[in-house]
């Protein structure tokens, strides 16, 4: 093949490959307490070791009865009770109510092995010390929370591949699971690669540019659950380019920035394939913007050639890199379900696209809380603020000439907030 003519393959093929390739990836796991276990992904099924709540309890402040103790009353007919004495808090039950009597029981406190159900204190009036008139019937079950009604001992709480939110902490925390199986955090090394790349703090000299893509990234991959080390910039020398791939070896992924195309200083390729074995997998991609994506493995270890253009390289990172994780966690993932937050967008105006090439389009929604409407936001995949305006993108398949205005759309977006903050976030007004 002339180099200089990518064979660009599908999304789809692609995923294949890599799923070939990286299923084989082995992700260690260990065992983490669930204080600093948030948003790791589990390295196996969570079981309730024991119900929760563990025990019957009242749902309200009042009084534990029989509920057909209670049939019939009502304002107009009252049904007499004797007050047998009180459950305490955070203890047993001792004191059962019999036929006609009514034991204190505060919110959440044990239920009384005789008793079913529990009656509103508003729903009673104290007559006497030890006798009180209810006026509403309750049925079995009625203000109670039942053993087992959160989960049930031994039932499935958590599955394996789950990555941990906050409510999951709580739901661990409450039948009494402190340390949790997690896998270990991907680790991702992040190359950057030109002559004309400096570091964001650096003093800049004509025709110089600060590096965009590898602190981008990595807050990207970083927020995916991956673990980040940024090797630095490297100039285009492939010599160069060499060492900094084999010094990321250990890493389960190395992610180049730039030199992915087919110029005389693009050397990803060339270091890839001089590296190791298999070396390069893939070069092109029916992707726009980041057609020169280049996925190669050096033994154990994925690399891929993201284009240097910032809107090229994020595209590609959110098309591909999900798919790495998700096999790499779960090992038996064959399709990516869910990669992206999803919202449905109606386009205000009508867009061309060429055929070939699946596009990916920056869209920003024009008014969230009103209507649904999204306007694309147009510019070259050099630029970046076009992703900082963009709400998140649409995709418009390889063999599609275009979309017309009002053409109801789905929009992909890596931000949880989808579509909330497109007011405040304005960079230009108009483009
Ligand atoms: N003759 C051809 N030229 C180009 C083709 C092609 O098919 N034939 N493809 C174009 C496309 S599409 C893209 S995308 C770029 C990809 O080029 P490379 O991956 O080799 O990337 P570079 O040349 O190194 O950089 C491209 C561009 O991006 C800037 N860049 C690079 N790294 C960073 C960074 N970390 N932060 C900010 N900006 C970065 C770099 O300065 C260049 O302007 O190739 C086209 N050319
Ligand atoms: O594919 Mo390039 O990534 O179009 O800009």
């Amino acid at each position: 093949m002339n180099s200089e003519f990518l064979d660009l393959k599908n999304l789809k093929d692609l995923e294949e490959n890599l799923f070939g390739l990286v299923s084989d990836l082995k992700t260690g796991s260990s065992f983490t307490s669930i204080h600093e276990a948030v948003d790791k992904f589990l390295a196996s099924n969570i079981y309730a070791p024991e119900s929760l709540p563990p025990f019957t309890r009242s749902a309200v402040d009042g009084y534990a009865v029989r509920a057909r103790d209670t049939f019939g009353a009502s304002e107009i007919q009252p049904a007499l009770f004797e007050i047998k004495g009180e459950v305490s808090m955070g203890e047993k039950a001792k004191i059962s109510p019999g036929r006609g009597e009514a034991v204190y029981i505060p919110t959440g406190a044990m239920l009384p092995a005789d008793a079913d159900s529990c009656i509103m204190i508003e729903e009673t009036d104290r007559i006497a010390e030890d006798r009180i008139e209810v006026f509403t019937d309750v049925s079995p079950g009625e203000n109670v929370i039942k053993q087992g009604d959160d989960i049930e001992e031994d039932e499935l709480l958590l599955k394996s591949g789950h990555r941990l939110r906050a409510q999951d902490i709580g739901a661990l925390a409450g039948l009494g699971i402190t340390e949790v199986e997690v896998f270990d955090q991907p680790e991702i090394s992040l190359i950057s690669t030109g002559d004309e790349i400096v570091p964001p703090g650096n003093k800049k000299k004509d025709g110089e540019i600060r590096d965009i893509n590898t602190p981008a990234l990595a807050a990207l991959f970083e927020k995916w659950g991956a673990q980040t080390k940024n090797y630095g910039i490297v100039p285009d020398r492939k010599r160069d380019l060499k060492k900094s791939i084999s010094d990321c070896l250990s890493s389960d992924l190395i992610v180049v920035s730039g030199g992915s195309s087919v110029g005389h200083r693009d050397f990803t390729l060339d270091a890839i394939n001089e590296i190791g074995s298999p070396g390069i997998i893939q070069h092109g991609l029916a992707v726009k913007p980041g057609k020169p994506t280049v996925v190669g493995k050096i033994d154990d270890t994925l690399v891929l050639g993201l284009p240097g253009n910032p809107a090229s390289a994020w595209v590609v990172s959110c098309l591909i890199v999900p798919f790495v994780f998700k096999t790499m966690l779960e090992r038996k993932t064959s399709a990516l379900e869910t990669r992206f937050q999803v919202a449905r967008g109606k386009l205000k105006n009508q867009i061309a696209s060429a055929r070939g090439r699946s596009e990916y389009i920056p869209v920003k929604f024009l008014s969230p809380h009103e209507s649904n409407l999204i306007k694309p936001i147009f510019g070259k995949s050099n630029l970046i603020t076009t992703l900082v305006e963009a709400d998140g993108f649409i995709n418009i398949e390889a063999e599609k000439e275009g979309l017309e205005a009002g053409t109801g759309i789905e929009v992909y977006s890596v931000d949880r907030d989808l579509g909330l903050h497109s007011e405040e976030r304005v960079v230009k007004n108009e483009r």
